[in-house]
């Protein structure tokens, strides 16, 4: 017992914020990550289309040193392989039976973002209006989300650097509930229709409005992530831009997180 004691590094010495673990390197980490204390610091978003999610959470990871992964993106990539799978979306049973064959990788380093089915590159083509009018179908079936939140977990347990940013539409309550950071970004709706069609070229402003309310409304029945779960703080932002927004996750970040020796 003494022996183990003696190979965890010596609590003073160890940074009880998000800002220290960041820094937290060299040999006192390796041998924090061997011990069993370690247990990344876990970052979960959630909010509606066009609030900032994606954006702000990569930057926001990036400032920590954290890791990022974006959970829209795998719902977006199955979308895409029961596509090319030739499934008929509209076919729940035909839909699942395409899950073990989804071979699905994403760059969690939020320097090197990429999304790949197959071993393809799809970065690009999952943002595709296309596939965006798609996800809708796959996302609502159970099956498909017990399977992908098992993924996420996975990926959330493998990172190796001090803490992960997660980022989607149920990671506050069912993903991640225990995560020691949650997040509800929001923004009016006019705010998020401006952003988005700010994005989207070759589309209408007011076709891209009709395509994120619709598809607010179909995921709003799936998961309710218009409304803060108990615990999880709200962060408007409508008035604020984008490094500012960043500025607030990070700096909420930076107060709620400990490193678990400090916990313990
Ligand atoms: N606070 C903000 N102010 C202005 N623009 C923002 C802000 N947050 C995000 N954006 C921009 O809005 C667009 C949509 O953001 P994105 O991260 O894709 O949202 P989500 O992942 O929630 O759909 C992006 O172009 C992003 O740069
Ligand atoms: N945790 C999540 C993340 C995304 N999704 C689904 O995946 C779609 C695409 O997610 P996204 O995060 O890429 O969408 P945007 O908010 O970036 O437009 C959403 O419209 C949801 O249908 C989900 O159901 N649960």
């Amino acid at each position: 017992m003494q022996e183990r004691h003696d190979e965890r590094p010596s609590l003073p010495d160890v940074p009880n914020t998000a800002e220290g673990i960041a820094d937290f390197t060299g040999d006192l980490y390796d041998r924090y990550r061997a011990s069993d204390l370690y247990k990344p610091v876990v970052v979960a978003v959630d909010g509606p289309a066009g609030s900032g999610k994606s954006s702000v959470s990569r930057a926001a990871a990036k400032a920590l040193g954290f890791d990022y992964q974006d959970t829209g993106a795998a719902y977006r990539a199955f979308a895409l392989h029961a596509v090319q799978q030739n499934v008929d979306l509209d076919d729940p049973a035909a839909v699942v039976k395409t899950l073990p064959t989804f071979a699905y990788e994403i760059g969690i380093d939020p320097d090197d973002h990429y999304v790949r089915v197959d071993g393809v590159d799809v970065t690009d083509e999952i943002r595709t209006p296309r596939v965006t009018a798609s996800v809708a179908h796959v996302a609502k079936l159970p099956e498909v989300r017990h399977y992908l939140v098992d993924l996420f977990r996975g990926i959330i347990a493998g990172t190796s650097k001090p803490g992960i940013v997660t980022e989607g539409r149920d990671i506050t309550t069912v993903v991640a509930p225990n995560a020691q950071v949650r997040i509800l970004l929001t923004a009016s709706e006019e705010a998020r229709m401006a952003r988005r069609s700010a994005e989207i070229t070759g589309q209408s402003a007011e076709e891209t409005a009709r395509q994120l309310s619709k598809r607010d409304q179909q995921d709003s029945k799936v998961v309710d992530f218009m409304t803060a779960a108990e615990g999880v703080t709200t962060l408007d932002s409508t008035n604020l831009d984008f490094d500012q927004t960043v500025q607030a996750v990070v700096e909420l970040v930076r107060s709620i997180a400990t490193a678990p020796v400090a916990e313990g």
